[in-house]
C-alpha cells in the first residue's frame, strides 16, 4: 500500500542545538535505512518550507503508524497522511 504523507517539522526554539542536530542525525540515519529497504520510497523537499513530501510502500496502515510514531522526529512533527491508488490512466509503472 502506498501513502503519501507530509511532515511539518518545529523543533522547540529552547531546544539546545546539539541536541536538535543529534536529533536530526538520528532520523536522518533512520530514513536511511527505510530508504534503502524501499518503504520510504520518495523524499522530498517542500522549498522554502521545514516540510517534506514523502512517499511510503507499506503493508497496512498499522504498520505506517509503527514506523510514523518511532521516527526520531515524531514527538516535533505534525503529520498529514494520504492513501494512494493507482490512477487508470497513469502511464508509469507502480515502481517508480
Ligand atoms: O527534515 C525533514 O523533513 C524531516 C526528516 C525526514 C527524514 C529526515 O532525515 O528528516
Amino acid at each position: 500500500m502506498l501513502f503519501h504523507v507530509r511532515m511539518d517539522v518545529a523543533l522547540p526554539h529552547a531546544m539546545p542545538a546539539d541536541q536538535a542536530a543529534e536529533l536530526k542525525r538520528v532520523e536522518k540515519a533512520r530514513a536511511a535505512e527505510l530508504q534503502q529497504a524501499g518503504t520510504w520510497r520518495h523524499l522530498w523537499r517542500i522549498a522554502g518550507q521545514y516540510s517534506n513530501f514523502s512517499v511510503f510502500d507499506v503493508a497496512s496502515t498499522d504498520e505506517l503508524h509503527d514506523l510514523l510514531s518511532t521516527l526520531p522526529l515524531f514527538p516535533y512533527m505534525r503529520i498529514e497522511v494520504t492513501p494512494l491508488v493507482r490512477h487508470p490512466s497513469s502511464i508509469r509503472n507502480a515502481d517508480f
